[in-house]
């Protein structure tokens, strides 16, 4: 069993270990955070139609024809939204007509109808009706024409792409299977939120952030509940869930209280690397089990089990759903002074503040102990340290990545 692997290389294991993406079809009601699997290709043009953009008269507009300007328009018909003007406009006549509505052959400009007047000789454009510039007509096409592909493969669905999907008239969509997620917490010392804890105890925490994090990022996740530290009942707890991976939380280290992996001897664990060198989060392991279910171990340290969740859950389930990368890494000047770092990859919570002239700079928190969670809970990024980096000034720049907050 390898042991301190590099973080790296974690992240790639995890990658290359996720099953490959499966197609399902889904509504389009129901298809919220979904990933595509497939490009979605506008089949029409949108519009499908010139289509006018204001309310007001289409006509023949001819800004060199000053002979015309002064003359009645006759009204010849009217184009609405839905229903449209089946003739043609010739020089001299106009058509009434509403935003939306397809423009009739022959027609050159609409006129909105707060430059127009309607007398009984017939229509009469205001001098501003003739020189207004735009002529209001949204060419067929403008938002996208047949052919072109609207959303990729690997797009995951949000508000604005499920608008676009509709607007492209498809119904189902083919979205990639949501990975199956198991959680199991363990622990003597661990209580449920709400129950009454002996003063040996803490509250269950971390599989609400683990839960929290799978399903924001696109998994279908469950928790199996607490076990206590006892090889019998984790076997049991895990022996017949299904699940394309098991993720532990706790129990992940040496101590005799930590038998996560012995439990799981029993369904043929087989360790692929045991801890990685990371802080938080070293004893962070994963393996398989002979039926084909992936576990990824997280140690019970809330900081260490959300941090490597972040580093190492993320990839796999994008990696599930077909999506690509693990999240970017980005750059900004630390906005204090930051001390070398050990050999372990150190990744720092902390917040993006303003620097003395405003522009965003990077503050890790004082206090990195792994068990704080109310440090994390008001971090919105993790700032990267490899193994031995030099001690930096402020100003010096840092690498990050942004958590996914509300
Ligand atoms: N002798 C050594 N001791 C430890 C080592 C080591 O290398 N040698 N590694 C340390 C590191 S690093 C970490 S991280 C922890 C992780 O240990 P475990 O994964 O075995 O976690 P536990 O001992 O079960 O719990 C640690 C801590 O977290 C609390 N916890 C656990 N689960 C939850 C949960 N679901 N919600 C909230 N809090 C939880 C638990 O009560 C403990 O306080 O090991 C070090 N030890
Ligand atoms: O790696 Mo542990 O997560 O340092 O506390």
């Amino acid at each position: 069993m390898r042991r301190g692997i590099p973080v790296d290389e974690a992240v790639a294991f995890m990658r290359q270990t996720a099953p490959a993406p499966q197609t399902r079809k889904a509504a389009l009601s129901k298809a919220l955070g979904r990933v595509l699997t497939e490009p979605v290709i506008a089949t029409r043009d949108q519009p499908p139609f010139d289509a006018s953009a204001m309310d007001g008269y289409a006509i023949c507009k001819s800004l060199t024809d000053p002979v015309a300007q002064g003359s009645p328009l006759r009204l010849i018909g009217e184009s609405a939204a839905g229903r449209r003007f089946e003739g043609r406009i010739e020089w001299g006549e106009c058509v009434r007509i509403y935003t939306g509505a397809p423009v009739p052959d022959g027609a050159r400009a609409v006129v909105i109808q707060e430059n127009v007047r309607v007398t009984e000789m017939g229509v009469f454009i205001e001098p501003d009706g003739w020189n207004d510039p735009k002529t209001h007509i949204r060419p067929r096409g403008q938002d996208f024409k047949a052919g072109h592909e609207l959303l990729s493969a690997g797009v995951r669905l949000d508000a604005w792409r499920l608008s676009l999907a509709a607007a492209a008239g498809q119904k189902m969509l083919k979205v990639a299977r949501r990975p199956r997620i198991c959680i199991l917490s363990t622990g003597d010392e661990l209580v449920a939120p709400g129950s009454e804890p002996r003063d040996d105890q803490i509250f269950e925490s971390g599989s609400f952030a683990l839960l929290a994090m799978c399903r924001q990022w696109g998994a279908k996740a469950s928790f199996i509940g607490v076990e206590s530290d006892d090889l019998d009942g984790i076997h049991d707890a895990l022996k017949d869930s299904e699940a394309d991976l098991i993720v532990t939380i706790g129990g992940a280290s040496v101590g005799d209280y930590d038998l996560v992996k012995p439990a799981l001897e029993r369904l043929g664990l087989r360790i692929d690397f045991g801890s990685v060198n990371i802080r938080p989060g070293k004893p962070t392991w994963t393996g398989l089990l002979t039926d084909g279910r992936r576990v990824l171990g997280l140690p019970g340290n809330p900081a260490s089990s959300m941090v490597c969740a972040q580093l190492f859950l993320k990839p796999w389930i994008k990696a599930a759903l077909g999506q690509g990368g693990r999240d970017t890494l980005l750059s900004l000047p630390a906005a204090v002074d930051i001390a070398a770092n050990g050999p372990r990859e150190t990744w720092l919570r902390g917040r993006i503040v303003p620097d003395d002239k405003g522009c965003p700079a990077l503050r890790p928190f004082a206090d990195q102990d792994s068990s704080l969670i109310a440090v994390f809970a008001q971090s919105d990024v993790l700032i990267r340290r490899l193994p031995h980096a030099p001690a930096i000034h402020a100003g010096d720049l840092l690498s990050y990545v942004a958590l996914d907050r509300y």
